[in-house]
């Protein structure tokens, strides 16, 4: 078992749930980071005491560092500060828990400093999906998914004899809180409407993109990545009590399931403990008293941004880098309340539509289509 974590993005809500599993197993922690929220990261320096505290923010930087300079914890701030959270030589496995494409640097870092990666960073394998697995590869180490369907997967893959035997992937999709609405419902709906989540509470943007249905777009991207599984193979269905937490398909058609109450504590902490298994704090599974679960199929048509990912896929190069920077741009402004929730999906599309694809060969490809994106939605205001 490994001694030490580095968590990038502690103060989220998969970090601070990292903190809950690394308690349980006693780990210790090297590394914390935050993007502006210092408060609850000093909170988390005085308990964990890390060599290293990292804020984004320059200014809140600064900050801290007066905060707490009666402790040994060094800070620094910006991407360097995150690319040496990401690389300490005392970090046993890096945690990826930011949210966003500014996971990527960090996480090409990890991999080239040969840390095994905790993965929970979507739009980093979105954007830079090629870039990670080939930095991976190169250095022998490994991504280990949290994502819970991306999890539910790696579990049911466990003890797969042959990769030719695999035929599919299937991905749950619990279909949010708006599930089964039409377009024309869905034109005034509210923030607070679209931060109601059936079945998960997680950060505002995630909790956003499920409503949308990005997120399942997003996963599909990564699981394409993270199993190494072309397009065609990867398909959603709606679960929408999240107790299924996806499945594999085999080419004799059996089909295997990984099952668990929606808590995220047991896909991070597999992450933290693979291959090996530990109590968690999460409780028992009751069938029956889930009673009954429903499936039915994705509507693609009324969630433009799912439809929107599937496009970016097939088309490859920075297609997804673009639908990734324009639905983070897109999601920050309805959260903001500036564009309606349908534009998201109309911003997306149009992103993906309007950009001139290509393929990226390094890291600053990547980061121009996203900046591409990024003013494409900021022009359409
Ligand atoms: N929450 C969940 O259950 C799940 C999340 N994920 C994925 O995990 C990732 C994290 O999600 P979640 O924990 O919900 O997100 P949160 O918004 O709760 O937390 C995000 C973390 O990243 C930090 N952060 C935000 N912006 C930046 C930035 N520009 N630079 C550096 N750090 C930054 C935040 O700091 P601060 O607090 O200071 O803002 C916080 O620590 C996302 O990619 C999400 O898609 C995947 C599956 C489930
Ligand atoms: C917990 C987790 O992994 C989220 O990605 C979750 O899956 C979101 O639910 P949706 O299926 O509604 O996107
Ligand atoms: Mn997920």
């Amino acid at each position: 078992m490994i001694n030490s974590l580095s968590i990038l993005g502690s103060t989220g809500s998969i970090g601070t749930q990292t903190l809950d599993v690394a308690d349980k197993l006693n780990l210790k922690v090297s590394a914390l980071t935050a993007s502006t929220n210092i408060k609850l990261l000093e909170d988390q320096v005085r308990k964990y005491k890390p060599e290293l505290a990292v804020v984004f923010d320059e200014e809140k930087a600064k900050e801290l560092k007066d905060n707490i300079k009666d402790t040994s914890t060094r800070v620094l701030s910006g991407m360097n500060g995150l690319i040496e959270a990401a690389t300490l030589e005392n970090a046993d496995l890096v945690v990826n828990s930011v949210v966003g494409m500014v996971g990527l640097k960090p996480t090409l870092a990890a991999a080239n400093a040969k840390k095994d990666i905790a993965f929970a960073n979507k739009e980093t394998l979105v954007t830079g999906g090629k870039l990670v697995c080939d930095a991976v590869k190169k250095n022998g180490v490994k991504l280990l998914p949290v994502d819970s369907e991306h999890s539910a997967i790696f579990q049911c893959l466990q003890g797969m004899p042959e990769k030719k035997m695999l035929k599919k992937l299937i991905l749950t999709a619990s279909g949010g809180p708006f599930f089964g609405k039409t377009t024309e419902e869905l034109k005034n709906v509210k923030v607070k409407e679209a931060l109601n989540h059936p079945n998960w509470s997680m950060g505002a943007k995630i909790t956003i993109d499920s409503a949308t249905m990005m997120n399942k777009g997003l996963e599909i991207i990564e699981a394409r990545w993270l199993f190494d599984v072309q397009p065609e193979n990867i398909d959603v269905v709606v679960h929408r009590e999240s107790i299924i937490h996806s499945l594999i398909e085999y080419v004799d058609n059996s089909v295997i399931a990984q099952l668990g109450l929606p808590d995220m504590r047991i896909p991070i902490q597999y992450a933290i403990t693979y291959p090996e298994r530990y109590e968690s704090p999460v409780g028992e599974l009751s069938l029956a008293q889930i009673g009954k679960m429903t499936f039915f199929e994705p509507d693609y048509e009324t969630f433009k941004c799912l439809r929107a990912c599937k496009k970016a896929l097939s088309l490859g190069g920075v297609a997804t880098a673009v639908a990734n920077g324009a639905n983070e741009e897109a999601n920050r402004l309805f959260r903001e309340g500036k564009i309606t929730f349908l534009e998201i999906g109309d911003l997306v599309m149009g992103a993906i539509d309007n950009i001139d694809n290509f393929e990226p060969t390094c890291v600053d490809d990547v980061l121009k289509a996203d900046k591409l994106a990024r003013e494409y939605v900021l022009s359409m205001l």
